[in-house]
């Protein structure tokens, strides 16, 4: 019988680099929303509820024939976990071979899942956001922390903004950044407060309920919310979605799956892939808000990244 490799959060976190994940994925992401002529295939995930437990299990399949890359990421989520001092997402990839479907490698999705949402956020925050230098951040675990890590790598960020419901979360994510980055990093007790004087925010938590509300932002703010997949659950308040320009990663699953979409009932200008197409403006003048459900093309894209990267290792 035939072996396939394991490849562990270790390996994940060596092989992929964030300058090349942002390319590979704004490729993808342009891929995908030129249609079927683009060369991506992704149904919904389909997601199964453990009510007893609060939990889910979502199936991601996705193909990118550009990056010749086929995979599955199954993700369980229990926000209850973190009480149990336990991960609340816990994923793992199977890649396959296209042209015959055999499967080539199996990997931890964790880390691929933090760091391929954060280089997506990264994407429509290069071109929706008016500046880049002053950054608050919602939220303070795994999502949060690879943001930071993403937009300090990536952009002249000057100062980071933390709030999060557990102040004590917020203060340890400020100590890591302040002695990982040594940039300038403050902790507020209020969002309004947290949120005033940036030019980018992320809202990365596991509330249900709107966290991020009308209140006094800069006029061309750029928001990524990443948080809320579910079309129950809200992170952002109707009225800030009813005023702002609003870009999905996806216009299927953002209608199907998000509820600051779907409850909000704003209207979605377009998805990031056709603003890096130029097929759609990008209003980095204005107040815009890009909503991330989170994309299987995105775990494929990221996964064969990661294959291909251990493959040369072997060679060298
Ligand atoms: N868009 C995408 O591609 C992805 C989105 N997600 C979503 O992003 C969100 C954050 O995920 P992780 O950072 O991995 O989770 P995590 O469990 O590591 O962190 C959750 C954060 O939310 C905070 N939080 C929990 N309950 C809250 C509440 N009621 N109000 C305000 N804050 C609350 C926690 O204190 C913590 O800071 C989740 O909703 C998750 O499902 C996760 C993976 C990919
Ligand atoms: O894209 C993902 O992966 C996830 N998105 C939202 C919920 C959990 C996993």
């Amino acid at each position: 019988m035939n072996t396939i490799p394991y490849y562990g959060p270790d390996d994940v976190k060596v092989s992929l680099k964030y300058e090349e994940l942002v390319s590979a994925l704004e490729l993808a992401l342009a891929d995908f929303s030129k249609g079927p002529e683009g060369g991506v295939s992704q149904p919904l995930r389909a997601t199964a509820e453990v009510t007893q437990f609060n939990g889910f299990l979502a199936a991601m399949p996705a193909y990118v024939e550009s990056r010749h890359a086929l995979a599955c990421k199954l993700v369980t989520f229990y926000p209850n976990n973190s009480a149990k001092n336990m991960d609340t997402h816990m994923a793992s990839i199977l890649l396959f071979d296209e042209t015959s479907g055999l499967p080539i490698a199996i990997m931890d999705g964790e880390v691929i899942t933090a760091m391929r949402t954060a280089a997506v956020s990264a994407i429509a925050t290069k071109y929706l956001a008016e500046k880049k230098e002053v950054l608050a951040v919602l939220g303070s675990g795994v999502q949060a922390r690879a943001h930071i890590e993403a937009f300090v790598k990536l952009f002249a960020i000057k100062k980071i903004y933390i709030w999060n419901h557990r102040p004590n979360g917020a203060e340890h994510l400020a100590k890591h950044v302040s002695a990982s980055f040594g940039i300038e990093v403050q902790v507020f007790a209020d969002v309004e407060s947290c949120v005033m004087d940036a030019d980018v925010i992320i809202a990365a938590t596991f509330t249900t309920e709107p966290i991020l509300k009308e209140c006094a932002m800069k006029p061309a703010v750029h928001i990524n919310s990443v948080g809320a997949p579910r079309p129950q659950w809200q992170e952002l308040s109707e009225e800030l979605m009813n005023h702002s320009v609003v870009y999905v990663d996806s216009v299927v699953s953002a209608t199907k799956e998000s509820g600051d979409v779907i409850k909000s009932g704003a209207e979605i200008y377009g998805e990031i892939g056709q603003v890096v197409l130029g097929k759609i403006k990008a209003e980095s003048n204005r107040r815009t808000v890009f909503k991330s459900l989170g994309l299987a093309l995105e775990d494929a894209v990221a996964a064969r990244l990661v294959f291909d990267m251990m493959e040369q290792k072997k060679l060298t």
